[in-house]
């Protein structure tokens, strides 16, 4: 980036600067703390100068926004053509409430779906099953059949919205289920946008509903990427996430790469079957987690982009453009949020949205400032909503593309994550690949150990959380905490008792043979699952057929 003389120019200066100026500064008035680090651990400088990114190449390193290594941004005009998708994740009790919801957040000005199913529908128990006691509509929507679906999406046009679901070991079958309401909508497939999450890895490595043995779920994703490819064009068929990597403790390093890791994974199930990773790499995304650190979240979202791009160029020889473009959602950290003087959370959840919008994100989850105590209240989410659409329209970074490159430290620090993300990411080839090191427990460790640093750091008040650790108060602030209906439960159960009374059950005997049949000769299984789903099967009934066939996976002790 600069000449060989300005460099020695600089590097003169600057050590007369730390003779003269520094050094007495220090002795007279000593820095607060011995040591700032970042939370990989690594020492942050003091001051970053041009001597930190004397070697950064401009046309390698960073080039323009929309083209390769993609470092800027994956638009060529970024927000200034479109802003960000605002995506709140929602969705509790029932349909009907849920869709309440999601017209309520349109009707604000948010920009897209992003659907929470509650734990049995995401581990494919139906609301009356034992297993299900207690949990039924708690954490997101209960869904049980198309039925439910169709109440969900009332009123809501698939045409116009693009919907994300956060659902994993059973997307398949909720997948089938918003392409159902699409066809009665009117929709063709190759209109339909959305993502699912459909990251299994990451639910072994840290969120934990999975449901049947890591090859058989590697099978499913691919079966998914297969049919999806050809006719889903629009949609993207899996959401690899970092976000609860990071939410289970890994550093901004780690979140980058563990999930790059599982992104590589993914890609080589496919080729292994057939696939073509110029066709399927369009259809992937990202899911990214916005902490703390502002600097350094906006610099590992520039290196993630820029890893993935040369992941898919140099090492599966991907030749098309849009197959080697990282896109992502982000989330803030929800982990950062404090159940104490829970208001300051919007000021924490302010700032990380910036460091996403500053990272160049594509779609934006902004926590409400109630989640350390229960699920938002309307209030709740309506601020964070209000906290994208300030940023959006009132504070001007969406006006300039990548508006932090060319500063020192972000420079820096996107060239230092990348540099050791590529360290665990071969760590993770001389392992045998990701499936194998998570099935030896490697990342699982590796997180484990970060968490435990930061939790210590605490401890010390190395890392001061404002209101927790340091200037806490007795005095309670009060706020209204979001009640779901108790009765809940057992409204969900008698609408399925009416479902199986009132459907075509032999139609739905025989679409689950069907599926049956298909999974034992190991056949693409998206076409039988979008079958027993238009004759209103249940996620159970589905998922326990595919159970008798896959087994179920426990997890062992060395994971
Ligand atoms: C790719 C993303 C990240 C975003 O997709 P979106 O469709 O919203 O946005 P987009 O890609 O920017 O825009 C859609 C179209 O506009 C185009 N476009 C955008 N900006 C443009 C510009 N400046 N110039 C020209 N075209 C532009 C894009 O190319 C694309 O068109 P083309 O398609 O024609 O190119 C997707 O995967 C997504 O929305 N993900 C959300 C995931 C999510 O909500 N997850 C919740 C997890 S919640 C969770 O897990 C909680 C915790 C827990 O439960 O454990």
């Amino acid at each position: 980036m600069f000449e060989r003389e300005k460099i020695h120019e600089i590097e003169k200066s600057k050590k007369e600067w730390e003779e003269k100026k520094l050094e007495r500064t220090l002795s007279r008035f000593p820095e607060r703390k011995k040591e700032f680090v970042t939370s990989y651990e690594d020492e942050i400088e003091r001051l970053y100068t041009p001597l930190d990114i004397e070697n950064l190449d401009y046309i390698k390193d960073l080039g323009f926004p929309g083209e390769y290594p993609f470092t800027r941004g994956v638009q060529p005009t970024m927000y200034r053509g479109k802003l960000w998708t605002m995506r709140q994740y929602a969705g509790f009790g029932s349909a009907e409430e849920s869709n309440k919801r999601y017209k309520y957040l349109l009707e604000q000005g948010q920009t897209g779906l992003s659907i929470a199913f509650d734990l049995p529908t995401q581990i494919g128990f139906d609301s009356d099953d034992p297993m299900s006691e207690g949990e039924v509509g708690k954490v997101g929507v209960a869904i049980d059949s198309l039925k439910d679906m169709e109440i969900l999406f009332d009123g809501i046009p698939l045409d116009k919205v693009s919907v994300s679901m956060t659902i994993n070991s059973t997307a398949m079958i909720l997948l089938a289920m918003l392409m159902a309401i699409a066809k009665k909508q009117g929709v063709p497939y190759e209109k339909l946008r959305g993502t699912i999450q459909n990251d299994i890895l990451k639910e072994y490595i840290a969120r934990g509903t999975y449901i049947f043995p890591p090859k058989e779920s590697m099978k499913l994703i691919v079966d998914i990427f297969d049919y999806g490819s050809k006719n889903l064009p629009k949609f993207n068929l899996i959401s690899i996430s970092g976000y609860h990597i990071r939410e289970a403790g890994a550093n901004a390093v780690q979140e980058i790469a563990f999930t790059l890791a599982d992104g590589i994974a993914y890609v080589e199930a496919a080729i292994k079957a057939g696939l073509d990773p110029n066709e399927f790499g369009r259809n992937l995304s990202f899911f990214f987690n916005a902490h703390n650190n502002f600097l350094e979240e906006v610099a590992k979202f520039r290196a993630a982009r820029k890893l993935w791009a040369k992941i898919m160029k140099e090492r599966f020889g991907v030749t098309d453009e849009k197959a080697m473009k990282l896109k992502f959602h982000t989330q803030t950290a929800g982990s950062t949020l404090t159940a104490q003087q829970p208001l300051n959370n919007i000021i924490r959840v302010t700032i990380q949205a910036l460091a996403a919008v500053m990272g160049g994100t594509q779609s934006l989850h902004t926590n409400s400032y109630d989640e350390a105590l229960g699920l938002p209240t309307e209030q709740s989410v309506t601020v964070a909503l209000r906290t994208q659409q300030i940023i959006a329209h009132e504070m001007g970074v969406s006006e300039t593309v990548d508006p932090l490159a060319g500063s020192f430290a972000v420079e820096k620090l996107t060239s230092d994550i990348e540099e050791k993300a590529q360290k665990y990411l071969e760590k993770i080839d001389e392992i045998g690949g990701m499936v194998k090191a998570i099935e030896a427990g490697y990342p699982q460790k590796e997180i484990l150990n970060s968490a435990y640093k930061t939790q210590k750091r605490i401890e010390n008040k190395e890392q001061i959380i404002v209101g927790v650790n340091e200037y806490n108060s007795d005095k309670k602030e009060k706020i209204d905490i979001l009640k779901v209906d108790e009765k809940q439960e057992e409204k969900q159960i008698e609408k399925l008792k009416n479902l199986k009374k009132q459907r075509d059950n032999a139609k739905v005997e025989k679409s689950l043979n069907r599926l049956k049949k298909a999974a034992i000769n190991e056949e693409n299984l998206f076409p039988y699952v979008i079958e027993c789903v238009e004759n209103y099967s249940t996620v159970g009934e589905i998922t326990n057929i595919l159970k008798e066939v896959y087994g179920e996976y426990r997890e062992s002790t060395t994971i």
